[in-house]
């Protein structure tokens, strides 16, 4: 589980979090959605103890993220800037994750089979396309067996297999019992991965709802300007630049 508690996370030229909560459940997809700048991101490296709030918390597992003893162990998170080594192989860069967390080496090959990698983890990161690093990407979130998944952007500039590989994976990791919180920018994407939504725009929630229940209320309409309508002053407020 995640539970976020008035998060917030101001800078010198404004507010990019700002009063948040919400509460990610295991067992299901939830879909972390708000247009550009609306401070998924900046959530996300809070909840990763990546960031520090101004107020509020955040907790994993019921903990903070600085207090987890093995953190890999409890949530493992993709985030958009990889830190891939161009020299290095898949196995090389898992092995190297695994020693330094304590984790056992079993655990590198069965990542690798789960993300569809044992056959090329001998190539150097530098020939890999981009959905082959995503998928390296989540074979090191895997690693550790966590409960929890944080996947920020995942299908970003992926091609249609890679998208479909993604919103399977996530489900079968909810499947499993785990808590899998992906972010997007995209509500048609969303509404096909997620049973759950968290919505945000400049910083603040504006929907917690079932994607069943958001599908509803908007039939009939096309869901990414039902979406745009939600967040529409939130965007208006970017373009203002008034933040
Ligand atoms: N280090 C920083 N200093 C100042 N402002 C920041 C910093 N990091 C983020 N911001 C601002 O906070 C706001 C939220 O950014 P954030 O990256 O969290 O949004 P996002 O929803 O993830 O959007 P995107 O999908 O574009 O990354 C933006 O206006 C951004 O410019």
């Amino acid at each position: 589980m995640i539970e976020v508690h008035n998060l917030t996370k101001r800078y010198r030229g404004g507010t990019a979090v700002d009063g948040l909560t919400f509460t990610v459940e295991p067992g299901r997809v939830t879909g972390f959605l708000g247009p550009n700048g609306a401070g998924k991101s900046t959530t996300i490296r809070m909840i990763l103890g990546l960031d520090r709030p101004t107020e509020g918390t955040a907790r994993v597992g019921g903990r903070p993220y600085a207090a987890l003893e093995r953190p890999l162990t409890v949530v493992g998170a993709l985030l958009e800037a990889g830190d891939l080594h161009p020299g290095r192989s898949a196995r090389e860069h898992l092995t190297w994750i695994a020693r330094t967390n304590g984790l056992g080496r079993a655990r590198v090959a069965k990542v690798l089979e789960q993300t569809g990698l044992t056959e090329v983890a001998g190539k150097r990161a530098r020939t890999y396309s981009l959905g082959m690093k995503q998928r390296l990407g989540i074979a090191a979130a895997l690693l550790g067996d966590p409960e929890v998944l944080i996947l920020d952007e995942p299908v970003n500039g992926l091609d249609p297999e890679g998208v479909i590989w993604i919103r399977t994976l996530a489900k079968r990791l909810a499947g499993e019992g785990r808590t899998v919180l992906v972010s997007s920018h995209l509500m048609s994407e969303m509404a096909l991965t997620a049973s759950h939504l968290v919505v945000i725009g400049r910083g603040r929630l504006l929907a917690d709802l079932s994607t069943e229940e958001f599908v509803a209320a908007h039939s009939g309409s096309n869901l990414e300007e039902a979406f745009m309508r939600l967040t529409s002053d939130a965007v208006q407020y970017r373009a203002g630049g008034t933040r």
